[in-house]
């Protein structure tokens, strides 16, 4: 097992986008008061298969445990601390992947950080860093159809809301993908900076090149106190926000399709935590392309959790799987016509103290790994009885409007 030395000291600034390196290849959180960004390569391992969290959670505490920490700032995410992005499916063909940087720089609303991590038996820790390549806008961006096109999709969800007339299946989650093309090679570092300021109520991230901005929070850990967001259930805001939560609270298809989704992450959350699970909502969650029921839950961590475990357990909720999850999950893999890729899996990070965020990565688009002028996004909806397939399409647009508009947007 390798062993690391990670060292984090305050730092007298926040980092800006600038200060990041190179365009791709970061890893990169922003949210909710704080972020970091990190590069170069510490340590790395992927995993597969059902059980691939508790092996991510396993591999990460070894090396945490042969490692050494010198960390004076002790704040979630100083010490050391892994990147990590999941697949959807336990088949897919897309790796899961921690990846532990050689440098974190960090802040929060108590101050800034840096982390640099290297191997053991490297004393001499260099803190130099190489001259930044300067940020570069896309040029011309186009995008189109993916694997499954308009027609496929609304065909898809016809051929869904027919079998859930049976009444076994009470919600499937469907998905479309479109394919971004830029002229120039994406910058990781434009498109979080204009993510994170579009959506700051989001959870920002790009990590193995899946970057979004996504409103949806699986397992927020600090100190052993877990804190989840469940939204299922939305309305575009193309006739304004409140029109759009008018006809939200109105509607019994979506309220429905809420009550799913949060008791899929209810029953998962009883099972983890070792007293009250506290509920607020559903409430409306408002975001510039949508407007979603939002339902919070917090609850202390029974012993033997963390929040990439905890995760883990959720996964897939019905806000992305749907109800029951079996056989949901056999319809998505029978009728949707994709491998998801990472998309609508756990993203985050987790430090060696036990905190973590792990979101799911909604509202987001993968860069090639071979070719980085070229991006698939993924974005989908709750499929019910009385599910109208070109409204579900309108759902899925507005979605997707939220990470195009990072590639679309000109720079000023
Ligand atoms: C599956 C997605 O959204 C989920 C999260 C919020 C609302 C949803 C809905 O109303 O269908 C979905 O459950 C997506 O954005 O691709």
């Amino acid at each position: 097992m390798t062993s690391l030395r990670a060292v984090t000291r305050p730092a007298e600034r926040r980092p800006s986008p600038g200060d990041v390196p190179q365009p791709r290849g970061n890893m990169i959180w922003v949210g909710h008061g704080g972020g970091m960004v990190g590069w170069g390569l510490a340590a790395s391992q992927t995993f597969s298969g059902p059980d691939r969290f508790r092996q991510a959670q396993e591999w990460f505490d070894s090396l945490a445990a042969a490692s050494t920490i010198d960390d004076t700032v002790q704040s979630p995410g100083t010490g050391l601390a892994a990147f990590g992005t999941f697949s959807f499916s336990d088949e897919s063909a897309d790796a899961s992947t921690l990846t532990i940087p050689a440098r974190i720089r960090g802040w929060n609303e108590h101050g800034a950080w840096e982390t640099l991590i290297s191997p053991a038996e490297d004393t001499a820790q260099s803190d130099e860093i190489e001259e930044p390549e300067p940020i570069a806008d896309f040029g011309r961006v186009v995008w189109g159809p993916g694997e499954v096109d308009e027609d496929r999709f609304i065909d898809a969800v016809a051929e869904t809301v027919e079998i859930l007339a049976d009444g076994d299946i009470k919600k499937v989650v469907l998905a479309r993908d479109i394919a971004i093309v830029s002229e120039r090679p994406m910058d990781e570092r434009l498109l979080t900076a204009r993510l994170a300021s579009a959506f700051p109520s989001c959870w920002t991230f790009c990590i193995d090149g899946l970057t979004g901005a996504t409103p949806e929070m699986l397992a927020s850990v600090r100190g052993g106190h877990l804190k989840t967001r469940v939204l299922a259930g939305s309305w575009p805001t193309t006739g304004g926000h409140e029109a759009a939560e008018y006809a939200l609270r109105s509607s019994a298809k979506d309220i429905a399709e809420h009550r799913y989704a949060s008791d899929s992450v209810l029953h998962a959350i009883d099972l983890q935590a070792s007293g009250p699970v506290r509920a607020d909502g559903p409430t409306i969650l408002h975001l510039p392309n949508v407007v979603h029921l939002s339902t919070d839950f917090e609850a202390d961590l029974a012993p033997g959790w963390t929040g990439l475990t905890a995760a883990g357990a959720m996964h897939p909720t019905a806000a992305v799987g749907g109800t029951p999850t079996d056989l949901a999950l056999d319809v998505i893999a029978r009728i949707e016509g994709l491998d998801r890729g990472r998309y609508a899996a756990p993203v985050g990070w987790m430090d060696a103290a036990g905190n973590s965020d792990w979101a799911l990565a909604l509202r987001c688009a993968q860069i090639d790994p071979t070719d980085p002028h070229r991006a698939r996004a993924l974005a989908g909806g709750g499929v019910m009885d009385r599910s109208v397939p070109q409204q579900e399409l309108a759902e899925t647009e507005a979605k997707f409007s939220a990470v195009l508009h990072a590639f679309s947007r000109p720079t000023a």
